[in-house]
């Protein structure tokens, strides 16, 4: 048997829109077994049929590696929501991915898979940080990933997670096709800005370089708590971002009491749940038993 262990990630990260992304140590678990037809539990029915994501990831693997599919028994253990902006699909596409090689007997390449989920997902954001840990700033240039990751041990995160569910497919459909030069060059600052204060630690620059203009003004209609919690984490100098396409918001800070706080806050004054998590450092995990 095959355990591959994948983190759930933030993506986005604010100023990143489709570049930039953040692994979490909250982890989806799939299992991969040889099996007389495809098998798949741990997950609810209607995802459970050949156009599983973590099959058709499977089946794409084995295509780019020369290798002929055997049926599996894949089994899920995951408790990371579906359409909320954690990366859900990307974990399964990287397990599915590296599966393909690891139950062929070949260590799972991982720029490589890198490149073929980008491909999949449309776009290096989440899938790069669910690969390689840390924070990722990845860029496609043709089908090369030209990748550099952001060493986040002196950061805590919060993930605030509303009960409403928001797909990625139309979450992406709210967004305009253009934005202006002005906006475009305003929002390159800002990334280098946010990039070198993560590194710094310093978090005042953080959350003034935290302002997107790219894809919050239009997503945040989606998720009604989000305004007011801008407001309240800009008040203490806490960045704050919609995670991925949302409806899950991140807040990250050097002073885990200051998220503890704001965990008990969201929980009394908005009712919302949330997770305190650490960056994960590690990204994908393959353990052979
Ligand atoms: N544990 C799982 N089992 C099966 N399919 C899953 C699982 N997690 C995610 N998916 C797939 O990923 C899709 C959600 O992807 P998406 O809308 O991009 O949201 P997210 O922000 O969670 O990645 C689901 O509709 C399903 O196809
Ligand atoms: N850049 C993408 C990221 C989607 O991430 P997910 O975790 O919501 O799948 C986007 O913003 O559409």
């Amino acid at each position: 048997m095959i355990r591959i262990s994948v983190p759930a990630t933030s993506a986005n990260c604010s100023v990143g829109f489709d570049t930039m992304g953040l692994a979490l140590d909250w982890r989806g678990m799939f299992l991969f077994e040889q099996a007389d037809s495809l098998r798949i539990t741990g997950c609810p029915e209607a995802y459970a049929g050949e156009d599983n994501l973590i099959w058709k990831a499977y089946l794409t693997g084995c295509e780019a590696g020369g290798f002929s599919p055997d049926p599996l028994h894949i089994h899920i253990e995951s408790d990371i929501p579906f359409a909320r902006g954690l990366g859900s699909s990307a974990t399964c596409i990287v397990a599915g991915l590296a599966a393909a090689w690891e139950v062929h007997g070949q260590p799972a390449p991982r720029h490589e898979i890198l490149a073929l989920a980008a491909g999949m997902e449309g776009h290096p954001d989440n899938v790069a940080p669910a690969i390689f840990g840390n924070l990722c700033t990845t860029v496609m240039d043709r089908d090369q990933a030209v990748m550099c990751a952001t060493d986040m041990s002196l950061w805590h995160a919060l993930a605030i997670v509303p009960e409403n569910e928001v797909s990625t497919a139309e979450a992406r459909k709210v967004l305009p096709a253009t934005v202006s030069l002005k906006e475009a060059a305003l929002q390159a600052g800002r990334a280098a800005l946010f990039v070198q204060g993560l590194e710094r630690g310093d978090q005042q620059l953080v959350c003034a370089a935290c302002q997107d203009v790219l894809h919050e003004p239009w997503r945040k209609a989606l998720i009604p708590q989000y305004s007011r919690l801008k407001d309240a984490c800009e008040a203490n100098a806490v960045p704050l971002w919609i995670s991925g396409s949302g409806s899950t918001m991140l807040a990250i800070s050097r002073d885990r009491s200051q998220l503890e706080s704001m965990q008990a806050w969201v929980r009394k004054e908005m009712g919302l749940d949330s997770r305190l998590t650490n960056p994960d450092r590690e990204g994908l995990q393959i353990f052979h038993e």
